[in-house]
């Protein structure tokens, strides 16, 4: 039984987007409690009746949340332009490695807008 997995995190930092116009709102520096929801896929054990542990999840996102939580995006090396897109590919790229299953991150900087990048 193939199933999904999605794991909702909330980490408040602060950024500023240097490329957008001087005028652009997002060009001063503000804050949000960004939600990241870490999204795994795979086949659900049948003995468990999961595919992985939801702990699991956390406890493998944790050092990057660390990174990230109550910072200014734009001090951290990847992240000079901290939009949701280049944040989401950021993250993909350093839980990957340790969390094989992974199959989406889900970036939202407010509750009306989020971004989803699958790794292509
Ligand atoms: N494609 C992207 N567009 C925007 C990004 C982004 O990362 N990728 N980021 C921003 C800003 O950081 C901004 O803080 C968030 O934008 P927005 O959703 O417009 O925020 P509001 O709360 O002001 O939205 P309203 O629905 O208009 O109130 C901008 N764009
Ligand atoms: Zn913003």
């Amino acid at each position: 039984m193939k199933v999904e997995l999605r794991k909702t995190f909330q980490f408040e930092a602060a950024h500023r987007l240097p490329h957008v116009p001087p005028e652009h709102k997002c060009h001063r520096l503000h804050g949000h409690s960004f939600q990241v929801e870490i999204v795994v896929r795979g086949e659900c054990d049948p003995h468990l009746g999961w595919l992985l542990d939801y702990g699991e999840i956390a406890r493998r996102f944790q050092p990057i949340y660390e990174q990230l939580d109550h910072r200014y995006l734009n001090e951290i090396a990847g992240l000079e332009n901290p939009t949701s897109e280049v944040l989401a590919a950021w993250i993909w790229n350093r839980l990957k490695p340790v969390l094989p299953e992974l199959a989406e991150v889900v970036v939202a900087e407010t509750c009306t807008a989020r971004c989803v990048y699958r790794g292509d």
